[in-house]
């Protein structure tokens, strides 16, 4: 199966007013896939309708092959939330405790986990680079590694796509390339698809190979590989973006 995500004919408003009017894509497996546009385009909701939070006025959504409506395997699609940088410091959690939490279905409710769901969160840590920090309680970590531990959240249940909404808001530059360069090696060493909300244009243009853009026409599609320029960017935006290029030439090196 190569087609990991289908949208077809989806259109979705909170009120009578469209929102997302008609709009089709597919996520090819081990994509990379940025979702960008202005403020209120819809790009948060689009995320919501792919993972069944909100209900499609009409069209259709699948993911793993399977109609959303009927799918069963949601254990296989970890999401971020742009909710989860807000995370109450105070929260009385330890790193693997956070961890762990998604794998409350496997444990079961009221079980303690057993020694092969402690590898599965020490593994997930390790991909992130976080398994040192693991008795250590998350409201003691920095924003970047908070989110590398909510990223190991996602992973511990070995997700096959991986949504995230502006995962590195609120965290410095250094962080926010380390996300960017751990993100990227997730989806080339494990082929992770990935589906990232984001502003961070420049970012997002060296680590996504696909970019879909809302607008106010609906959706334009780009292949990264051909560059993005700052009249392409204006034109999607509809107002003139200022656009920072990142150099991450050895940005997987530097990551940590
Ligand atoms: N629950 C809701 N009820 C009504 N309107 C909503 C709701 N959630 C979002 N909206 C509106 O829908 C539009 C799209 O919101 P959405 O959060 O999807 O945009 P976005 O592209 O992710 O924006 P941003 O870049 O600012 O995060 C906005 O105008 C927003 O105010």
């Amino acid at each position: 199966m190569n087609k990991i995500i289908e949208v077809n004919n989806l259109s979705f408003g909170y009120s009578e007013n469209i929102l997302l009017d008609n709009i089709n894509f597919s996520v090819n497996k081990g994509d990379f896939l940025g979702i960008i546009g202005a403020n209120g385009s819809g790009k948060s909701t689009l995320i919501k309708l792919m993972l069944k939070i909100l209900t499609p006025m009409s069209g259709e959504i699948k993911l793993l092959g399977e109609n959303i409506e009927n799918l069963k395997k949601w254990d296989k699609i970890g999401y971020i939330s742009q909710k989860a940088n807000s995370f109450n410091g105070n929260f009385p959690a330890t790193v693997e405790e956070v961890v762990e939490v998604n794998l409350f279905s496997k444990i079961g409710l009221f079980r303690l986990p057993k020694k092969k769901h402690k590898d599965m969160v020490y593994d997930a840590l390790e991909k992130v680079g976080m398994q040192d920090y693991r008795k250590r309680l998350i409201g003691n970590l920095s924003g970047g590694q908070q989110q590398r531990v909510f990223i190991a959240r996602a992973l511990v249940s070995q997700p096959e796509i991986l949504f995230l909404d502006e995962p590195t808001v609120g965290i410095d530059a250094k962080s926010e390339e380390a996300v960017y360069c751990l993100l990227a090696r997730l989806n080339k060493t494990l082929g992770l698809t990935i589906v990232m909300v984001t502003h961070d244009i420049g970012a997002i243009t060296v680590h996504a190979n696909r970019l879909i853009c809302l607008g106010e026409n609906g959706l334009f599609e780009h292949n990264t590989k051909e560059g993005i320029t700052r009249e392409i960017v204006t034109e999607i935006y509809g107002y003139d973006v200022n656009l920072h290029m990142h150099d991450y030439k050895n940005c997987c090196r530097k990551e940590g």
